[in-house]
């Protein structure tokens, strides 16, 4: 079904929506508050750049909202839309957010779904649909059928939870991952090398479950029990992290972060799990 898509937000994510609905062949319309930003995007994906929200959703059949994680803007800019644009389902790329939250100041809550597409957005496969308590069942099915005819791998969660099921994931990963480098256990780069020497290659091919049926139910019972008690237990980001983030050492943004990054990093990486992702796909189930 042919859609007109309206991309409110052109960085790293909202331009690489652009080019996956462009691709796809939809009309697709760019508008952020930078408007060189919204040009380049608009370009890349062969979409039109828009001076304004309303002048981008007038007509559009789809909003995706890829805007900062900032509740209070996400809240400002959904007003705007549902101002100019009575019709159109509402997708937000929100990392974390539950959408009865993002929803929380919508006069229509039914119109909003989660699209949480993942970086590079125009490389990853996977996109978590994620309904809100009003979201009716045919909405998920709609951006579920416009996504796998995109190419994109959508995954429908059943129900809302802050994080999806990725993030969640990430998350407990990523507390585990600095815990170990907190207590002196690893370096940064030794962690990493764990999971792109090991668990990386793995989780290409199978998923956690599949991972402990091949190794046995009752191996990963005997880990569990002895593993989880020592696990990190934090619950915000921890010192390593927050003490860079506020000093400006972003990581690829900046160029200085856990390890060192060159500006061009982001696209080598794109390019080299682009290469990746066909690989894999060509490989013999
Ligand atoms: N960066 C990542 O790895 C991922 C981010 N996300 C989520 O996607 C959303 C966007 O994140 P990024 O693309 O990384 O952020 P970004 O900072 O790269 O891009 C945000 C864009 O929104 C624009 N903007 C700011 N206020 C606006 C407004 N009122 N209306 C329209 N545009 C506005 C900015 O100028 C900027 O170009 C966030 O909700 C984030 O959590 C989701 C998956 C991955
Ligand atoms: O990893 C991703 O692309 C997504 O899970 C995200 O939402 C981002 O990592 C975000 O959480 C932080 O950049």
């Amino acid at each position: 079904m042919h859609e007109i898509i309206a991309v409110l937000g052109a960085g790293v994510m909202g331009a690489g929506i652009a080019r996956v609905f462009g691709r796809a062949g939809h009309e697709v319309r760019v508008f952020d508050v930078d408007s060189a930003a919204a040009a380049r995007a608009a370009e890349s994906a062969g979409a039109s750049a828009h001076a304004s929200v309303e002048e981008a959703v007038a007509g559009a059949t789809i909003v995706l909202e890829a805007a900062p994680e900032r509740l209070e803007l996400k809240h400002a800019l959904l007003a705007q839309v549902e101002a100019a644009n009575a019709e159109a389902v509402i997708a937000s790329n929100t990392s974390s957010i539950a959408p009865d939250a993002l929803a929380a100041g919508m006069r229509d809550p039914s119109r909003l779904v989660i699209a949480h597409f993942f970086n590079p957005a125009d490389t990853v496969p996977l996109v978590e649909v994620v309904p809100g308590p009003a979201t009716p069942a045919a909405t998920v099915e709609r951006m579920v059928a416009l996504l796998t005819a995109a190419g994109k791998t959508a995954v429908p969660l059943a129900q809302q939870v802050e994080g999806f099921i990725a993030n969640r994931l990430q998350a407990a990963l990523y507390r585990e991952a600095m815990h170990l480098v907190e207590r002196g256990i690893a370096t940064p780069a030794q962690v990493d090398a764990t999971v792109t020497a090991g668990l990386g290659p793995r989780w290409a091919l199978a998923g956690p479950f599949e991972i402990m049926d091949l190794g046995g139910l009752d191996v990963w019972q005997s880990v569990t029990d002895g593993i989880f008690p020592t696990l990190g237990d934090a619950s915000a980001a921890p010192a390593m992290l927050r003490e860079r983030a506020e000093r400006g050492d972003l990581g690829a943004k900046t160029g200085e972060g856990f390890l060192q990054r060159d500006a061009d990093a982001p696209a080598r990486f794109a390019a080299r799990l682009a290469a990746l992702i066909e690989a894999r796909d060509g490989l013999p189930t």
